[in-house]
């Protein structure tokens, strides 16, 4: 077994100097030292573009792998009799189940966790097509057949892991709080990691001919604004359907700006997600929605970055909002890849939560998972969770089966006012991270969570994104909780 310098250009583990043991016996790669010589200088001619460099080092190479990856329906066993090449164009499985995208682990454990964490830390924050976007940087664990070529990529991922210092000290005694910013991205939300993905493969489809005449989705504003971008990006059309006068003008101007059909229609998501399903099945239209599981793979890399970020060390909780539930599920298949090859040892344990006014999950929990009713969702601040029927309920309760998992949920008045709380100790996050934050203070108050647990939050969004609720709550204009201190700017210090 030779491992290819087309994984990554500047990334050579065979030379002397990595100190990399290959063992003639064995297929697997052992990693001795965690120094590595720095990367290669970048010789690339001046009339070369970036992915001319990556074909020409691939072409140089000549070690190629053979990584694969197939869907099968949701929760098969690893040689299930019904699977399709990811060149089929499908979003159900016969049963009209979920699908998922099962990998070849028996072909990634060839190497170990070692051999892998090197590779991935080898590729952070370079420009090297396509490894340096943290959804590509895992590329063998993602879509390991595209070609680079077809790769639809903004160097998306990468967002900082921001350690909430004071707000953890004051206002729950803890010293290992931290919130991972993937709204500090391309579009404003964590929706870029997975569409990065879904679009690649599409550009890939169109390429080979399948009839895709568009892409589309159903959203609350920020799939659509990933998707009409990374459309945009390759010159591929996109439609988009909103419903009416639920999002923000910030979400509703990205897509229009992209130049996406964008449809505003009188319902809420769930009728938007009904109709954009049955479009989808008529037409030559691509579904973008994360019941297409090709969402989830790039998504997943966010949590493979959060142990990347804590050099490999895993924290003890992870807290999620969720509305349509692809990313829960994400997070979990993403900590799980890793303890599978060997990274880590052990999971984090999960928390989902969800806004009051739109909370199935939380209900069907509190029901000790016996009772699952969808529900008519209500307004809430937290606009791009407002789904009361999501598509991703079972990949939601395998996740927080599976992790020990918690799901809570924030009234109106807490969201917000946590919200506010993290912004007066500098942050400037979304509402739906108002909802996490939430859920970490209920938490931490019952004692769930301790002072020590190194905690994660994940903030889906960009603040920038909600200004008006924000605008709103601070000039008074929505109801506050009785004890709110939050017009007084001195309160909270
Ligand atoms: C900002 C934001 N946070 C959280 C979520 C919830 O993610 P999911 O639908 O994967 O549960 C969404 C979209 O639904 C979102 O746009
Ligand atoms: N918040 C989402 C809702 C749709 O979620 P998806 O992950 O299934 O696309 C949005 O921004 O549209």
């Amino acid at each position: 077994m030779a491992l290819s310098s087309t994984f990554s250009p500047s990334f050579s583990p065979l030379t002397p100097k990595t100190r990399l043991i290959r063992r003639r016996s064995a297929t697997k790669i052992t990693c001795t030292s965690s120094s590595y010589p720095a990367p290669a200088k970048n010789h690339r001619p001046a009339e070369e573009n970036i992915k001319d460099e990556a074909r020409r080092l691939r072409s140089e190479s000549s070690d190629h792998h053979s990584f694969t990856a197939k869907y099968v329906p949701f929760n098969a066993e690893f040689n299930s009799p019904e699977w399709y090449s990811l060149d089929d164009i499908v979003y159900r499985s016969r049963a009209g189940g979920l699908l998922d995208v099962q990998h070849d682990m028996d072909a990634l454990r060839k190497f170990d966790g070692a051999y892998w964490k090197s590779l991935f830390d080898s590729r952070v924050g370079k420009t090297t097509w396509p490894y340096g976007s943290g959804v590509w940087s895992k590329k063998e664990w993602v879509l390991p057949e595209i070609d680079p070529d077809d790769v639809v990529s903004a160097f998306e991922g990468n967002t900082n892991l921001f350690w909430a210092e004071r707000f953890g000290k004051q206002h729950l005694n803890m010293n290992d709080l931290w919130v991972k910013y993937c709204g500090i991205s391309h579009t404003g939300s964590f929706k870029d990691l997975g569409m990065t993905v879904l679009v690649s493969q599409v550009n890939r489809l169109r390429k080979l001919n399948r009839p895709i005449v568009g892409v589309g989705c159903a959203s609350t504003g920020d799939t659509s604004a990933a998707l009409s971008a990374y459309c945009a990006a390759a010159g591929i059309p996109s439609i988009v359907f909103l419903p009416a006068n639920k999002i923000s003008t910030a979400q509703l101007i990205q897509p229009i700006a992209n130049k996406a059909l964008v449809l505003s229609i009188d319902t809420d998501f769930d009728g938007c997600m009904k109709l954009i399903r049955e479009i989808t099945a008529e037409l030559p239209i691509y579904l973008a929605n994360s019941l297409n599981s090709l969402r989830i793979e790039g998504q997943k890399t966010a949590a493979i970055e959060i142990l990347q970020q804590f050099d490999w060390e895993v924290p003890d909780w992870v807290i999620v909002p969720g509305g349509n539930l692809g990313n829960i599920y994400a997070f979990y298949k993403g900590f799980k890849m890793c303890k599978d090859l060997g990274l880590v040892n052990r999971i984090p344990r999960l928390v989902c939560a969800q806004a009051s006014n739109a909370n199935p999950l939380y209900k069907y929990y509190r029901s000790g998972w016996k009772e699952y009713e969808p529900v008519k969702a209500k307004t809430t601040f937290a606009s791009a969770i407002q789904i009361g029927d999501p598509v991703s309920i079972e990949r939601a309760v395998c996740a927080l089966k599976n992790a020990d998992g918690i799901v809570e949920e924030a009234s109106e008045e807490e969201l917000m006012d946590a919200m506010a709380l993290a912004d007066s100790t500098g942050m400037f996050i979304c509402p739906h991270t108002g909802v996490a934050l939430t859920a970490l203070m209920k938490l931490r108050k019952s004692g769930v969570i301790g002072a020590g647990d190194r905690t994660v939050v994940v903030s889906t969004a960009h603040g920038l994104k909600f200004t008006q609720c924000k605008t709103d709550y601070h000039s008074g204009s929505v109801p506050a909780r009785p004890n709110s201190k939050r017009l007084d700017p001195f309160s909270l210090y």
